[in-house]
C-alpha cells in the first residue's frame, strides 16, 4: 500500500503533457490552454496617452501654479481619443485632451479637468501637479514589443482573452482536449431513469465523473453501466484504452469475487502500477498504464470514495496530460471549526465548506454522517480537510490542511 504522496508521484511521473494541438479563434479560446508563447510587436500603451480628461501641458509652464493666482494657458486643439494631434504645445500653450487621446507633442504632463478653470479660449491651471509626467499612460510602460505576454502552459481566462485581443492573436494554438472514457461497473446499478427494484443501486458515479471530468475542459466519453462480466468487462476496457488518453471505471477494484478490474488490466497488458492507497476514503484505488500511452483508473466504486480519488489524483493528472503547467492541487492551513477524528490507520480526507468567517478562512465539516457510501452530504462542499497518517485528532480551533478548489 502506498502513501497519498508516493501514488501522487507514481501518477504524475507517468504522465506527460500532451502533444496534440489544434487551432483556435480568439472567440473559442475561453477555457482552453495555450500551448504557444504569445508575444506582440506593439508596444502597450501603443504611444503615450492621456488617463484624464483635461489638459495635456509642460510641466515647466505649470508646476508653481496657485489657485490665488493661477497660470493661464491657450488652447490651441482639441484631441478627442483616436485623433492624431498635428500641433506642438509651445510655451504658454497647452491642448484639450481626452482620456485615451494621444499625447501632443511638445506636452509631457497631464492636467485633470477639475483643476483647472476654463475662460474662454485659454484655460486656468489652479493646481500644480505634483510631478512631471502626471496623468501620461508612457509608451511600453506595461509592456515592451517582442517579449513574451503569455506563457504556454496557462489556462485562457477573462484576463488572458483581453490579453490575446490586445496581441491582434485572433487566431492561436492550443492544446486539444484529452478524451475521457468512464464507466460504472457492478450488477447491481441501474440507470436513474430505471424504477428501482430490491437490491439495485442507482449509477451515479458516472454522471459524477462525467461532469468532474467537463469541469477540467477535458472530453468525458460515457460508456454506461458494464455488469460483473469478466468478458464484458474486457472487451469494454480494450475499446476504451484504444480510443481514450485516460480511462476512469468505478467499482470493482477492491478484494471481494466479483472484483474483476485488476486481472483484466493485467490480461490486456497493463503494468499495474498502484493497487492501494493509505487514503480514506479511497483506498482500493488502481493505477495502470498501458504501451500505446493510456492511463487507466480503476476507482473504488462507493460514491464518495469515486469523487475523492478524482479530486485527489485523477484532476491532477488530467491537467497535467491536458497541457496545463499548474497542475498540482492546491493546500491551504486554516482554522477547524469542528473536530476532525481519524483511526490514524490511512490519511483521512474529510469533506466539508471553507467559508469565510468574520475575514478569515474556516473550515466546516459537511452535517451528516462521513461514510464512504453517504454521497448526500458531499452535495455544496468545496474543501477536503485533511488529517495525516498517524493522527487521530484536530480539535476545533486548531488549523488543518485543507484541498481547495474542488470542480464540483
Ligand atoms: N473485505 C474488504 N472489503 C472491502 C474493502 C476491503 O479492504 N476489504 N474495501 C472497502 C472499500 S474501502 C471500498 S472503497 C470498496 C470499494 O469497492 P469496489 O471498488 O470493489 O466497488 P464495488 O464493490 O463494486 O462497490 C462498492 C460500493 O459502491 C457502490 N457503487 C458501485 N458503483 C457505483 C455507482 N456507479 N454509483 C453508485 N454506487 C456505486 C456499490 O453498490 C457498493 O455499495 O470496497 C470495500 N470493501
Ligand atoms: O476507502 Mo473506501 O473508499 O473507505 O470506502
Ligand atoms: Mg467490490
Amino acid at each position: 500500500m502506498y502513501s497519498v504522496k508516493e501514488a501522487e508521484s507514481i501518477i504524475l511521473t507517468q504522465i506527460q503533457p500532451r502533444q496534440e494541438t489544434e487551432k483556435v479563434s480568439l472567440e473559442a479560446a475561453f477555457g482552453r490552454i495555450l500551448a504557444e508563447d504569445i508575444s506582440s510587436d506593439l508596444d502597450f500603451p501603443y504611444w503615450d496617452n492621456s488617463a484624464m480628461d483635461g489638459y495635456a501641458v509642460r510641466y515647466e509652464d505649470v508646476k508653481d501654479t496657485n489657485p490665488e493666482n493661477p497660470v493661464t494657458l491657450k488652447i490651441i486643439a482639441e484631441i478627442p481619443a483616436g485623433k492624431v494631434p498635428e500641433e506642438i504645445i509651445q510655451p504658454g500653450e497647452t491642448a484639450r485632451i481626452f482620456t485615451g487621446a494621444m499625447l501632443p507633442a511638445g506636452s509631457d504632463t497631464i492636467i485633470m479637468q477639475e483643476n483647472t478653470q476654463k475662460q474662454g479660449e485659454r484655460v486656468a491651471i489652479l493646481i500644480p501637479p505634483e510631478k512631471i509626467g502626471l496623468f501620461v499612460r508612457q509608451r511600453g510602460t506595461f509592456y515592451r514589443a517582442g517579449n513574451t505576454l503569455l506563457k504556454a502552459g496557462i489556462a485562457i481566462n477573462s484576463p488572458e482573452i483581453a490579453v490575446l485581443a490586445t496581441a491582434q492573436a485572433t487566431e492561436l494554438t492550443v492544446f486539444s482536449r484529452p478524451q475521457v472514457a468512464i464507466f460504472s461497473t457492478g450488477d447491481e446499478l441501474i440507470n436513474p431513469d430505471e424504477t428501482l427494484q430490491k437490491g439495485q443501486i442507482i449509477d451515479s458515479n458516472r454522471y459524477a465523473l462525467t461532469a468532474f471530468v467537463a469541469s477540467l475542459g477535458a472530453i468525458p466519453r460515457p460508456l454506461g453501466i458494464i455488469k460483473d462480466n469478466p468478458d464484458l468487462l474486457r472487451e469494454t476496457i480494450r475499446k476504451a484504452i484504444n480510443s481514450s488518453a485516460i480511462v476512469l471505471s468505478t467499482g470493482g477494484v477492491s478484494v471481494g469475487d466479483y472484483d474483476y478490474i485488476e486481472g483484466i488490466l493485467g490480461e490486456l497488458g497493463g503494468k499495474i502500477l498502484i493497487g492501494t492507497v493509505a487514503i480514506q476514503p479511497g483506498k482500493p484505488l488502481t493505477f495502470a498504464t498501458f504501451p500505446n500511452g493510456c492511463i487507466y483508473f480503476g476507482i473504488p466504486g462507493n460514491p464518495v470514495s469515486a469523487l475523492v480519488c478524482c479530486w485527489r489524483f485523477v484532476q491532477m493528472a488530467i491537467k497535467k496530460l491536458s497541457g496545463l503547467t499548474e497542475y498540482q492541487n492546491k493546500f491551504l492551513r486554516v482554522v477547524t471549526r469542528d473536530t476532525l477524528k481519524s483511526k490514524g490507520q490511512r490519511e483521512v480526507y474529510l469533506w466539508g465548506k471553507i467559508e469565510i468567517i468574520e475575514g478569515v478562512y474556516q473550515f466546516q465539516l459537511a452535517p451528516g454522517q462521513h461514510n464512504s457510501a453517504n454521497l448526500i452530504n458531499l452535495a455544496g462542499t468545496n474543501a477536503l480537510a485533511i488529517i495525516p497518517q498517524g493522527k487521530t485528532t484536530i480539535q476545533a480551533g486548531e488549523t488543518v490542511e485543507v484541498m481547495t478548489g474542488l470542480p464540483l
